[in-house]
């Protein structure tokens, strides 16, 4: 796997990651814990602004923070001068509690409420990304209300069946997200007859953790096509097209890509078929969330429980498990971890890392390689800056572990530890 950002390398016996010892962050704040690498973050969004923004006119890149979001992040992301992605009334409200830009925010969902759309209007986002068509009678019911012409684009199902896991699919046709290709002309002339909608364009979005770019050619050409038809039945001039996310990285043996594999063929392609259906190119924006993330977590446990089944299996158990990392459980995703205290042992025994909690399916990494386990040795899990923190749970009244960013070999707490008192806290 490429260890992206993890400055420092290996010291004389403990792990090094963005330049701190994480034996002692796991002594100095406890386990479980979530590590953040400032570092890396802010690596991955000048990559962005180096490879896209600089690189190519009319470009907007977007942070989807789904992946991860807590008011500290909303503030790296808006001093890195990204525009950020939010999915809900809650990841609005971080962002407007964090002074976030409202005019770089976009506000997605397959059905976001009325009150989260009124937030919405009312803090003036820069965009409405619409997924139905009852949704403009909602927006402009609002949008009314509150005298304000709001900035819309459609979100546009391209019916394509892309290789990743099928939860994390959302481009295929049978999926509850987006406008089908069959109903985007009824679609388009109800934006037109609506006064407070101000249509600026179209936004596909295909799954997350993909491998490779071809998906995101194919779903350019067809958002070409329904540009061209918008153009030449209505005289519509498409502005923006948001080509969504999903860029995958490395956990295990995957190879880690540049934003470039990504993002020169989608500028390539949107180029291509403006020349040769004569459009105006638009603004093209991306909205990558695992990508900028991902890499900078790992998690840090303490191991407990050493279970050996005789000619079977060992079971070694950790102080956190599926609610601070649901992907194994859910997706059977894959992780690559190592002991943070005995970096330099060699790992010649073969053990499942199992969680704490009351599961079975409560399994961090199958079959993993580590050097002789013992009960209190700090173990390292990688990439799990993105959908970890931002999917873990209270599940078995557990409080959520503490999130430390590290910057420049310096640590700081962005999230406090939960505590008893935090999980009964509106018990009434
Ligand atoms: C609309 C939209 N944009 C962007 C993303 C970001 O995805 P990823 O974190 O895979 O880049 C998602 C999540 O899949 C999404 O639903
Ligand atoms: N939660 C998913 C990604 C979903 C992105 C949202 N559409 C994951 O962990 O891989």
């Amino acid at each position: 796997m490429r260890i992206m950002g993890y400055s420092g390398g290996v010291s004389v016996s403990n792990f090094i990651f963005s330049g701190c010892d994480t034996v002692e962050l796991a002594k100095k704040y406890g386990t479980p814990l979530y590590v953040m690498s400032e570092d890396h973050i802010r690596e991955r969004c000048g990559e962005i602004k180096r490879d896209f923004i600089n690189k190519y006119p009319k470009t907007k890149a977007v942070y989807a923070s789904k992946a991860f979001l807590t008011k500290e992040m909303a503030r790296i992301i808006k001093s890195e001068g990204l525009g950020m992605d939010v999915v809900s009334g809650g990841e609005l409200y971080t962002a407007i509690k964090a002074d976030f830009p409202m005019e770089d925010v976009i506000f997605h969902g397959n059905n976001k409420t009325k009150d989260e759309l009124t937030l919405a209007i009312k803090n003036n986002v820069g965009r409405i990304v619409v997924d139905y068509v009852e949704e403009l009678d909602l927006i402009e019911e609002i949008a009314k209300e509150y005298n304000k012409r709001m900035k819309i684009l459609l979100r546009i199902n391209p019916g394509l069946d892309i290789q990743t896991h099928k939860y994390i699919q959302t481009g295929q046709k049978d999926s509850k997200f987006g406008i089908p290709l069959d109903n985007i002309y009824e679609v388009l002339e109800k934006t037109f007859s609506l006064k407070y909608i101000d249509l600026l364009g179209f936004h596909f979005h295909l799954g997350s953790q993909i491998l490779d770019n071809e998906s995101y050619i194919m779903a350019v050409r067809i958002m070409a096509d329904i540009m061209k038809n918008a153009k030449g039945k209505y005289g519509f001039v498409t502005k923006e097209l948001n080509t969504g996310g999903g860029y995958g990285i490395p956990y295990t043996e995957e190879a880690g890509k540049d934003l470039n594999y990504f993002t020169d063929p989608i500028i390539n392609e949107v180029d291509k078929n403006c020349v040769e259906y004569n459009l105006e190119r638009p603004l093209v924006i991306i909205e990558p969330g695992r990508w900028i993330v991902g890499e900078a977590g790992i998690t840090l446990y303490t191991i407990g429980n050493i279970k050996k089944i005789p000619k079977l299996k060992t079971y070694v158990s950790v102080d956190g498990g599926m609610l601070d990392n649901p992907r194994p459980s859910l997706y059977g995703a894959k992780y690559q971890a190592v002991l943070a205290n005995k970096i330099n042992e060699p790992a010649n025994n073969t053990v499942t890392i199992a969680g704490k909690y009351c599961e079975s399916g409560d399994i961090l990494i199958w079959d993993l390689r580590l050097p002789k386990v013992e009960s209190g040795d700090i173990l390292v899990v990688f990439t799990t800056g993105a959908y970890n923190y931002s999917m873990s749970s209270n599940y078995n009244r557990i409080p959520r572990p503490a999130v430390v960013m590290l910057s420049q070999g310096k640590d700081r707490v962005i999230v406090k530890r939960e505590t008893y008192e935090d999980i009964i806290r509106n018990d009434i």
